[in-house]
């Protein structure tokens, strides 16, 4: 299966397709991520509050896939904040993970009840300076905390935000194209939390002969997004790393389209309330 090459805004490229791993149970995480490379996933999403960067570290190991191949991303948890702390987490990450670097390394939420994210971002700037990190980024920074991180002048890579049919966060997507800033859409299925298999995706997914989950991603890569569904089963492995193949129509990017609800749609936390 060939997947996708995307190129961010500082040169570097990124699979479009990967594998996420939230809620991946770290006592399972060795084998699952394993499947997920024997399937053919290069790209992993992982992050420190996940619990499973070691699980993800020892199937990396196991593979024998070359590092330059594999696309690996942490992020930084809310409770690390400010210069020493943020080095102090990488350097936590990195070994569990048993890496010299990740590829991107992402502030996980704007938690703005802890006020002004800015030294933190600068510290993983001067991370990605050292070779720590190859490409940094946000997440979860809609246009209401985006504005602060570009004040700075350093621009991020990707902002990593929930996005699925029902939730299509146009403001900030519209903001991060002004920037050239690429979308990561976490949650790509809604996941599992919304019934995507009916209407306008049940159609597509009819007439092309491909699951409703299949017609999603596909919709995703079409439209420029980077996306890692999460799935413990190495089928779902296998049909979602398959959705690169599916050709939609631009009706069937617009019909998908038309299925946002706006704020209504979305299906976890809004970061005003994550601390
Ligand atoms: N930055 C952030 O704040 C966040 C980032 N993320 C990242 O995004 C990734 C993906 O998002 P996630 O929250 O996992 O949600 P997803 O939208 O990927 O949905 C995962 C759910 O969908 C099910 N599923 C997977 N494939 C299929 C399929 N082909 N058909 C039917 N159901 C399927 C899975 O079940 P099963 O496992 O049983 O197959 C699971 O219940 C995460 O793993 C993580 O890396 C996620 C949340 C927040």
């Amino acid at each position: 299966m060939s997947i996708p090459d995307l190129t961010l805004n500082d040169g570097r490229s990124i699979p479009q397709l990967g594998f996420g791993v939230f809620k991946v149970d770290p006592a399972e995480t060795e084998r699952i991520v394993t499947d997920a490379l024997e399937a053919g996933y290069r790209h992993i999403d992982t992050a420190a509050v996940y619990r499973n960067e070691e699980g993800v570290g020892r199937a990396i190991a196991a593979s024998g896939i070359p590092r330059d191949e594999l696309f690996v991303t942490t992020k930084l948890w809310n409770d690390r904040r400010g210069a020493d702390d943020t080095r102090a987490a990488m350097g936590e990450s990195l070994e569990k993970l048993g890496l010299s670097h990740v590829d991107l390394y992402l502030i996980h939420w704007p938690t703005p009840a802890a006020g002004s994210p800015v030294e933190t971002w600068e510290t993983l700037a001067a991370l990605r300076d050292e070779g720590l990190a190859t490409s940094i980024g946000v997440s979860n920074f809609d246009e209401r905390y985006l504005p602060e991180i570009l004040a700075t002048g350093i621009i991020p890579a990707v902002d990593q935000i929930e996005l699925h049919p029902q939730f299509q966060q146009r403001p900030a997507v519209s903001l991060a194209a002004e920037h050239d800033i690429k979308i990561e859409a976490w949650g790509p299925l809604g996941q599992g939390k919304v019934d995507y298999s009916g209407g306008a995706i049940g159609e597509i997914a009819e007439r092309l002969g491909v699951s409703w989950a299949q017609v999603v991603i596909a919709w995703h890569l079409a439209s420029g997004r980077i996306v890692f569904p999460k799935s413990n089963r190495r089928e779902r492995m296998e049909e979602n790393l398959a959705g690169a193949a599916v050709q939609l129509t631009a009706a069937d990017v617009a019909a998908i389209d038309a299925l946002d609800t706006g704020a209504a749609g979305r299906v976890a936390s809004d970061p005003a309330e994550v601390s």
